[in-house]
């Protein structure tokens, strides 16, 4: 079900805790604000909609993406200055990013995953890694 975007700067700046196999909920209505947001938004984290779980949802190309407790285990490539907005807030800001990354997740169907990603999809998971743990670019 979508849920509306947690705007509250307050609330945002909590960090989340570590997702659980029983957080299907979450991740499913993340999945559906993200599906609903498409026209506006590249990925989501659980605490835009409301729940200070460590979990996330992005438009990897097209695909939609979700991953339970991401965790960056490699970094390579140039680190270069982005302009990023957000649905949390108003603007743009420039932040620095990782233009390539490795993660270890658990998926949608709960199975451990390693993955590696670049350029946007990168940009955008470290984007949604940093809501997890309070930080809006
Ligand atoms: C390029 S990273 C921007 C990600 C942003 N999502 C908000 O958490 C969005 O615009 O969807």
């Amino acid at each position: 079900m979508e849920r509306a975007i947690i705007k509250d700067p307050v609330f945002l700046a909590v960090i989340s805790t570590a997702a659980t196999k029983e957080d299907q909920v979450i991740a499913q209505d993340l999945l559906d604000t993200l599906t609903a947001n498409q026209a506006r938004c590249l990925g989501l984290a659980a605490n835009m909609i409301g729940a200070s779980k460590r979990v996330i949802a992005f438009f990897d190309d097209k695909t939609p993406v979700l991953m339970y407790n991401p965790i960056i285990i490699k970094t390579s490539g140039k680190r270069y200055e982005s302009e990023e907005g957000c649905l949390s807030l108003t603007g743009v800001r420039k932040t620095l990013r990782y233009e390539k990354i490795k993660v270890q997740y658990e998926d949608v169907h709960w199975k451990r995953r390693i993955r590696s990603f670049q350029g946007l999809s990168a940009q955008i998971i470290q984007h949604e890694m940093d809501h997890c743990d309070g930080v809006i670019i």
